[in-house]
């Protein structure tokens, strides 16, 4: 069947800026959004192409840039299950949004569904979504004219999180069938995140305060929908809720500035008390960052790797006591970005592997385990229960009290986590649900082992695609010669860790180090940024002043 001629004539209203490259990275599209116009509406063809190719399954697709400033935008496709797009079709999302003219990209249209074997008779069905950025509302009139050219059935999911859109999918996709994964609505969501974590609660006292910086993004409505559902179980303090302030949008708040400038976001001074529990959302709400002032009002961040070692703990002792440590094998997912202390304390407890960055190699790391637990230390993971666990906890029949009881808890804990993507509020409960049941403070929390100190720097090379790595990143195989120098530096630095990397998201390459003090850790940061720098033969007179 070729190409419907509505194609053709749709993307003639769309055409490609030229001088413009685009790249389906780990987030998808990403950019700044006055130029995304022609990849909305090309993205729009994609996603009825592949909801096609798989018998009309809906297939979702969510605007937005997350943590990344207010004028930049973006857009990612979900599979039914609600993950994120099979690595398979990146390539291809890639050379479709590269083809110049109209007749460039039909050709290109053409040859793919040609060589992907797709019938243009099947139907195709798509739920999308965006944030609260101001370019959205456009972007998403370009993505519908994709829907339109190849008459797919669209729903439109209006301003919403990315783990919203992403559990649309799949309810929509296990509607009616025993997998069925909730109502396909926002209500549903809220319904069943609000049920699980009261079941959790219901017999611990309600928790103080907990206040919550929205990032002033879309975390901010939808936390305020959440506070309505969890009614006295749950007091949470909304703040950073500016959503139509033109520039507020991750600027000075959100997960990322927690993690990044290792600080309290400004706006909140004054408003956290000592003692107090406070956490952030990024843009597009999945990801999450707990915080918290000691007596003498130092801030204290509770990242990713902090959430993982709390929940791992606490799984594997309901897994104990159940009575199901023989059957249900609980495990953890990391990446290089780990604090090593994060590590150990893990690894003395159950498995842990560590992957390349990106989520989705987290996901499928942790679909290995029968319960598998992946965070990346920036705040983004969740809780994978793997079928035959859950039907495990279906099926189990406990011989006491004590095993009923954890069994329960098991149940309420695969409801309340949402096991498509990260999600930061679906966490944060999960958090809250453990802070009760252990009577844990932040600081009580925190001391379940010491970060060593870190330091993350970004070194701009002429061309970052010359850093391969292996052995989950921890290693440069090129250039030739350079992890021989990063290794003889390391040597020197006490409980010294580094390794280099290509950013995937931007045209850096990034550094980390870590040591066992903070005037080491940044020494050797700056010392390997210097490194990577003249050896790729940076200018000496815009070498930054920091590196060493
Ligand atoms: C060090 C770091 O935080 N890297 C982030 C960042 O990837 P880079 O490839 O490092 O640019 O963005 C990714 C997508 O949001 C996220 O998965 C990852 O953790
Ligand atoms: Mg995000």
């Amino acid at each position: 069947m070729p190409i419907p001629p509505a194609v053709a004539k749709f993307a003639d209203l769309h055409p490609k800026p030229a001088h413009v490259r685009f790249q389906y990275g780990t987030a998808g599209f990403r950019t700044v959004a006055s130029v995304l116009d022609s990849v909305l509406f090309r993205v729009g063809v994609l996603a009825a192409l592949r909801s096609k190719k798989l018998d009309g399954k809906t297939i979702g697709v969510m605007v937005t840039a997350s943590h990344n400033p207010e004028q930049d935008n973006g857009v990612k496709l979900v599979d039914p299950r609600g993950e994120m797009l099979d690595t398979s079709w990146e390539g291809h999302a890639t050379v479709l949004s590269n083809a110049q003219t109209t007749d460039d990209f039909i050709n290109e249209l053409d040859k793919f569904v040609q060589a992907a074997k797709i019938d243009l008779s099947k139907p195709a069905r798509v739920v999308y979504g965006r944030d609260t950025r101001p370019s959205g509302a456009s972007l998403v009139a370009a993505l519908e004219d994709g829907f339109k050219a190849l008459g797919a059935e669209a729903r439109d999911a209006g301003v919403t999180t990315t783990p919203i859109l992403h559990y649309l999918v799949r309810a929509i996709n296990t509607k009616g069938t025993k997998d069925s994964y909730g109502d396909d609505s926002e209500e549903g969501y809220f319904l069943k995140l609000s049920a699980a974590y009261k079941k959790l609660v219901a017999t611990r006292q309600t928790p103080s305060p907990l206040i919550i910086d929205c990032a002033n993004g879309v975390g901010a409505p939808i936390a305020a929908r959440l506070v309505e559902h969890l009614g006295d179980s749950m007091p949470l303090i909304l703040e950073n809720t500016s959503i139509t302030t033109p520039g507020a949008l991750n600027n000075a708040c959100g997960a990322d500035y927690v993690k990044t400038s290792q600080k309290l976001p400004p706006s909140l001074d004054g408003r956290l008390q000592p003692g107090q529990r406070g956490c952030s959302l990024d843009g597009d709400a999945d990801r999450l960052m707990y915080f918290y002032l000691d007596e003498r009002s130092q801030f204290h961040m509770l990242d990713g790797d902090k959430i993982a070692a709390l929940v791992a703990a606490f799984v594997v002792e309901l897994v104990k006591t159940a009575g199901l440590q023989s059957q249900v094998k609980v495990g953890v997912v990391q990446t290089a970005y780990a604090n090593g202390a994060s590590t150990k304390y893990l690894s003395e407890r159950l498995p842990v592997r560590c992957v390349p960055t990106g989520v989705k190699h987290l996901h499928h790391a942790a679909e290995h385990y029968n319960i598998g637990v992946y965070f990346e230390a920036n705040g983004h993971g969740t809780v994978l229960f793997s079928p035959a666990t859950q039907e495990t906890l279906r099926d189990y029949q406990p011989s006491t009290p004590a095993q009923s009881t954890a069994l329960e808890h098991l149940r309420s804990l695969n409801q309340l986590i949402n096991q498509t993507v990260g999600d930061a509020l679906s966490d944060m409960l999960l958090v809250e649900v453990v802070l009760a049941h252990k009577a844990y403070s932040g600081l009580e929390w925190d001391s379940l082992y010491v970060d060593l100190p870190n330091r993350l720097v970004k070194v701009v090379v002429a061309d970052r695609n010359q850093f391969k790595t292996e052995d989950a990143e921890r290693q440069l195989i090129s250039p030739p010669g350079l992890q021989q120098k990063i290794n003889e530096l390391v040597r020197r630095y006490d409980g010294g860790r580094s390794f280099v990397r290509p950013s995937g998201t931007e045209d850096v390459v990034r550094v980390y180090a870590e040591a066992s003090s903070r005037a080491q850790a940044d020494e050797l940061a700056f010392r390997v940024g210097g490194l990577v720098y003249d050896f790729c033969g940076g200018n000496p007179t815009t070498r930054p002043k920091e590196f060493i």
